[in-house]
């Protein structure tokens, strides 16, 4: 089954059209995590960011569709912590997630075929064999084309940055030419590629990232990228809220999953959450967060 049906039987399955972003941070891991950590080595905090995702894991593998580890905290510990990210992609397919690596890759085509296999490849090629990938446009066309041909063969599929969360994002996304924006252009991309390789969702591999910082533009890029799944980031944290991510879905309530990381992995630290769980029960404020954002979009998203 393709990437685009695959995320439909997930989203319908679970009812929920979450996503819940691992973001590991050493500040921010509950205590009772931090200090088992030995020493300041990479291994002891790698071991500590496998374990806080694993734990995340066994919490809302049954309540939500699909995780995104964040490859740049994984990175940022070097070799040690590549290993745990490998780790974690592989602990969430084992308990039946879909995973979409957040990385957010791209170069020259010869290069990015490197990236595909390395992400979303088989076997031993690919360290961090993941469902989905966030992928770069601006290297253009001839760059998605290894990751179009990877979907094809692996029924993967990626989010290519089309409108993103951050507020200066626009600085590039929304320079004009040709009477359209620089994402606009992006999105009929997308469109153009997804072409002949439709599910029986209606969707297509060729994924966006929109944020939910951006309503406006999110309810437009529906419009112009019907066969597109979106992957929505920037809800809670950044301040998206549920009215915000609306436009991003169809009728059906598919075509858009949402992320939220810090409100929901460093539940803990919220005070709303805080003083009924502590640190001690960080996974109960795990779950009750995950819930409180599924109870929240599903006021406005029936699946
Ligand atoms: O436009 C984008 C693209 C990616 N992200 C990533 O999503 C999460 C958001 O984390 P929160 O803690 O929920 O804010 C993070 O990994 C970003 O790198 C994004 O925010 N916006």
């Amino acid at each position: 089954m393709n990437f685009a049906d695959r995320l439909a039987a997930a989203v319908q399955r679970t009812g929920s059209v979450t996503c819940v972003g691992l973001d590991p941070r050493k500040a921010q891991l509950p205590a009772v995590i931090r200090n088992s950590v030995a020493d300041e080595s990479a291994d002891a905090w790698a071991a500590a960011y496998t374990q806080f995702c694993k734990e995340i894991i066994d919490v809302v593998k049954d309540i939500v569709p699909c995780v995104k580890p964040q490859a740049a905290f994984f990175e940022q510990l070097g070799p040690a912590g590549m290993v745990a990210l490998g780790q974690v992609i592989r602990y969430a397919h084992g308990k039946g997630l879909l995973v979409i690596t957040d990385g957010k890759r791209n170069d020259i085509g010869s290069t990015a075929t490197a990236y595909a296999q390395a992400y979303l490849g088989a076997g031993d090629r690919s360290p961090w064999g993941s469902d989905s990938l966030t992928v770069s446009p601006y290297l253009g066309q001839d760059s998605l084309e290894p990751f179009v041909k990877i979907c094809d063969q692996r029924e993967a599929g990626v989010f290519v940055l089309v409108k993103t969360s951050n507020p200066g994002g626009g600085l590039l996304q929304d320079r004009e030419t040709d009477g359209q924006t620089v994402y606009q252009r992006v999105a009929a991309l997308l469109t153009e590629l997804n072409q002949g390789r439709i599910g029986e969702c209606g969707y297509g591999p060729m994924g966006a990232v929109v944020g939910a910082t951006y309503p406006e533009q999110l309810v437009a890029m529906r419009a112009a990228m019907p066969q597109s799944w979106i992957l929505i980031p920037g809800f809670g944290a950044q301040g998206g809220a549920a009215d915000d991510v609306l436009g991003g879905f169809d009728s059906k309530g598919l075509g858009a999953v949402v992320n939220s990381s810090r409100h929901i992995i460093f539940a803990h630290e919220r005070e709303e959450f805080r003083e009924k769980y502590g640190d001690a029960q960080w996974q109960q404020a795990v779950e009750a967060a995950t819930n409180q954002m599924n109870q929240q979009l599903g006021t406005i998203v029936k699946v």
